[in-house]
């Protein structure tokens, strides 16, 4: 037999309708659904008479308009009538939803890998662009549009066009003090922002295998950010051993049962890729990102880079533009650039890890003065794990502010907005202009590194910083 990759693998086993040259039609195993990209969806089916056709394959929750303190009180009317309609609609088509009370209510991409929804060999679709978070267990997911969404929910499968295949091979063992956000931030430096168009992208490689799970879903939550339309990592022990025992995981023989069967899924030896990247993981110092979109970030040692270096025209324009919005001068060492802002959350690095990683570096020490910093968890459960931990004590005798769970100050759609013309680190993956807020400045980091900075009041390397090397702030 020919090998063949994961992806492909998964791909053949979906297919439900192909057609030579035509896109083909998949089968849906898991839907995620939340309140922004749902409501025109069920408003769809409703005109057309139609029902949900599987109600027990589609999950509900609310996280991005979500207060993170006082939550049950949303003043914002657009926030609040998401919220009541996603309620409304999955009380009307029989799906189960985590609501705001549930003590498993969070973000749609923490709570899927939590719950054990996510599983390897799925098809995973929401709303979402993120959704590409629940490739670490060896899933196909991707996020759809609002009139894809409607779709599923009437047809649970989706037409689309076979997909491109991209390795991403990260060679080598990571340095010590480094994070899989600083490794995903350094291979959208590298590569770009649309090397993985087209692709569904296989993350491999020594350092990749040496990953938890929670790693894992920062770098494939990313994927997004470098153009591709999904991630994903072939899955081993460590998936089994995270998956196991979980809510929605069946357990023992049929657990070992599917334990073979998901280990039938990773790539073959052999497996041709359409295309293969590779970073060597020792290049990879903590990343800052200084512009506007996720490829503009330098190593913590570095100098905000010049238009002068731009390699085109293009690049030259994106630059300028960039610096402009960012109020940066080329040249400036990225540790001398203060902020006012830190925000510790997001899909990408709210999980009990990141918030473990965050509060290790805080050591008896006090964020800075003028700066507010926010650790908001990526679930209920989360948050209370870490309280179980004694992490938000840390995190509040530190002065950072512990908040409930959602997607908070990484699009700012509840009321945790950065000011205009502020500058915020954050743990979150996009940087875009107006992102956290009109006119806010978003510099993208690990946990660590935000925590770091939280404390110095301006970037730092936080390798010297876990040493007890003395700072100016
Ligand atoms: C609101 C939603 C459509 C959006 C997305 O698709 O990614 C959001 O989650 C984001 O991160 O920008
Ligand atoms: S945390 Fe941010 S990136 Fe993730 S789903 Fe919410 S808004 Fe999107």
């Amino acid at each position: 037999m020919t090998p063949k990759t994961i992806i492909e693998k998964i791909w053949d086993q979906h297919e439900v309708i192909k057609e030579e040259g035509k896109p083909s039609l998949l089968y849906i195993d898991l839907h995620m659904v939340h309140e922004v990209t749902s409501p025109q969806a069920f408003e769809g089916l409703r005109l057309n008479n139609r029902k949900v056709r599987r109600p027990d394959l589609t999950f509900a929750t609310m996280d991005h308009n979500v207060p993170t303190v006082d939550r049950y009180n949303i003043t914002d009317q657009i926030a609040k009538t998401q919220i009541e309609t996603l309620q409304k609609n999955c009380d009307e088509f029989g799906i189960d939803v985590v609501d705001l009370e549930h003590p498993e209510n969070g973000i749609v991409h923490v709570i899927g890998p939590e719950l054990g929804l996510t599983q390897p060999g799925k098809t995973i679709v929401c709303g979402d662009s993120h959704t590409s978070t629940h490739g670490a267990f060896g899933a196909l997911a991707f996020g759809i549009g609002t009139s894809e969404v409607e779709h599923v929910l009437a047809a649970q499968s989706l037409w689309q066009s076979k997909p491109k295949t991209l390795e991403v091979n990260i060679d080598g063992k990571l340095k010590p003090g480094i994070s899989a956000k600083d490794v995903i931030l350094a291979i959208i430096a590298k590569f770009g922002v649309d090397v993985g168009t087209g692709s569904v992208i296989e993350f491999t490689g020594e350092a990749i295998r040496g990953m938890t799970m929670e790693e894992r879903m920062t770098i494939c939550n990313m994927s997004i950010e470098a153009g591709a339309k999904a991630g994903l990592i072939s899955p081993d022990q460590v998936t089994f051993d995270y998956l196991e025992g979980r809510e929605y995981v069946p357990s023992g023989e049929a657990f070992k049962e599917l334990t073979q069967q998901w280990s039938k899924l990773a790539t073959d030896e052999g497996a041709k890729y359409d295309r293969t990247v590779t970073i060597r993981a020792e290049e990879i110092e903590p990343m800052v990102t200084w512009g506007t979109n996720p490829s503009q970030g330098i190593g913590v040692s570095k100098l905000i880079p010049s238009p002068s270096e731009a390699v085109s025209e293009a690049d030259r324009r994106g630059i300028e533009q960039a610096l402009e919005y960012m109020d940066l001068k080329p040249g400036t060492p990225i540790q001398e650039v203060a902020v006012q802002h830190v925000f510790i959350g997001s899909c990408t690095n709210s999980r009990l890890s990141d918030l473990r990683a965050a509060a290790s570096i805080i050591n008896g020490r006090k964020v800075a003065d003028g700066v507010r910093a926010l650790v908001v968890p990526g679930s209920q459960k989360v948050k209370k794990q870490a309280e179980k931990e004694g992490l938000d004590q840390l995190f509040i005798e530190a002065g950072f502010e512990w908040r409930d769970s959602g997607c908070s100050m990484c699009l700012s759609m509840n009321p945790d907005v950065v000011p205009e013309g502020e500058r915020c680190a954050s743990t979150s993956n996009r940087n875009f202009e107006g992102r956290q807020g009109k006119g806010s400045r978003t510099h993208l980091v690990s946990p660590e590194m935000a925590a770091a900075t939280a404390l110095a009041g301006h970037f730092v390397d936080v390798r010297d910083y876990k040493k007890g090397k003395t700072l100016t702030t």
